[in-house]
């Protein structure tokens, strides 16, 4: 099925990041992704064990209740979970189990039998031990797997939806929850956010699970999508990272689906890193083909290969680097900077390839305009008005 994406980066090998220009984009791609895993588990394992969350999540899961998805998946195979629950009865306003029932699963052919809600006749701390002893029975019957690194469920797929603190399932920033090891299910009572007793999945539990997949729409998760996925730890505190940062797969893979409202921090920062880390400037006083080549042999940090000049005498011009893969960065200043030159790595020029496919960058023909006496040029595909102009020195990290 065509999918309709803003664009997709892959920031690590076992995470990718989706981002869609609306929310009914997310709900077309989200049921092609578990129509997709669910017919590989069942595939390869005869069943579908599929634990979801509650919130916004179970409304982006109604395309799978209609034509084709209704008819075509092999509902008989799936066993559904919950990640996280509130303990309160069935049917109460509150009940994750209530949401998925009208919005779900009474709508699509999954079989009863095959419905693991928690128990809401105990209290919330005995519903976490009976969870945790019903999904034991089911590892060791193999229903649902079972991980090669340890001994933790293995479930097929956790749909998670992320909170605009960065929580997931019912852990929370901060709290001990997130420490245990060896618990599976766990119990809280102090939930930031009402009401206040839940039953949660453990972080080892949804870490070992096939496939993660974390839901955030809205500008106001952009901050904590930023520090789920960012590289650095700034901004963040290194002890008490966001419970969303925690999740990473053992042997799994992590698929975020994001509006463009939530990835607004996360392109800048894309933006920001990749030209700090793979872009570099460089100013000299005559500007041509040769001296940038020259120039590109000696003043970056990161393999160079390539170089364009942006202003001067031959602005426009581009060319190979001259550069060997050990060179490193040196201090680097005209006094009297008439021209600039930008040098790149080959990730650069993946990176704004990525970004001009995906509708990101102009990718018209290269114009000139008059800047400071000198020429200006949008001179290569890359330059697409977003690379800043900075004159003098290297600038790369
Ligand atoms: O039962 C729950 O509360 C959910 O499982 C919870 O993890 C939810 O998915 C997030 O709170 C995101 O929801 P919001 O987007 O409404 O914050």
């Amino acid at each position: 099925m065509e999918r309709e994406m803003a664009a997709s980066y892959e920031p690590k090998l076992n995470s990718e990041i989706r981002i869609f220009e609306s929310s009914d984009e997310i709900v077309t791609d989200l049921a092609e992704y578990i129509s997709q895993v669910s017919e590989i588990s069942v595939k390869e394992r005869g069943y579908f064990a599929i634990a979801l969350s509650g919130g916004p999540l179970v409304s982006f899961l109604r395309k799978l209740c209609e034509v084709p998805y209704n008819k075509t998946l092999d509902w008989s195979k799936w066993y559904i979970f919950w990640s996280d629950e509130r303990a309160v009865a069935k049917n109460h306003a509150d009940s994750n189990y209530k949401l998925t029932k009208e919005e779900f699963l009474s709508k699509v052919p999954i079989l009863s039998g095959h419905v693991y809600s928690i128990n809401d006749g105990a209290t919330v701390e005995d519903a976490a031990t009976d969870y945790e002893f019903v999904i034991r029975q089911l590892v060791k019957i193999r229903t649902i797997g079972v991980s090669e690194s340890n001994d933790c469920p293995k479930f097929d797929l956790i749909l998670l939806s992320m909170g605009s603190d960065g929580h997931v399932a019912s852990l929370f920033p901060n709290h001990q929850a997130l420490e245990l090891k060896d618990d599976w299910v766990t119990y809280i009572t102090d939930s930031p956010q009402p009401p206040p007793e839940r039953i949660t999945f453990t972080l080892p539990v949804i870490n070992s699970a096939s496939n993660i997949a974390i839901l955030a729409t809205g500008v106001d998760k952009a901050n904590a999508v930023h520090s789920a996925v960012s590289d650095s730890s700034d901004g963040l505190d290194a002890a008490a990272p966001l419970p969303a940062r925690m999740v990473q797969p053992t042997d799994g893979k992590l698929v975020w689906f994001l509006d463009k409202a939530a990835a607004s921090s996360l392109e800048a920062l894309s933006d920001d890193a990749y030209q700090q880390q793979h872009l570099s400037y460089a100013s000299s006083g005559s500007a041509s083909g040769d001296e940038a080549a020259a120039l590109s042999r000696n003043h970056t940090g990161f393999p160079c290969v390539g170089w364009t000049i942006l202003a001067g005498r031959d602005a426009g011009a581009s060319g190979p680097s001259l550069l060997s893969d050990t060179a490193k960065c040196t201090a680097f200043a005209l006094s009297t900077p008439v021209a600039r030159i930008a040098m790149f790595d080959a990730e650069f020029i993946t990176w704004r390839a990525k970004a001009i496919l995906s509708g990101g960058g102009r990718g018209e023909s290269p114009a000139s305009t008059s800047h400071g006496g000198d020429d200006v040029h949008d001179a290569e595909p890359w330059n697409d008005g977003r690379i800043p102009q900075v004159d003098g020195g290297c600038s790369s990290k």
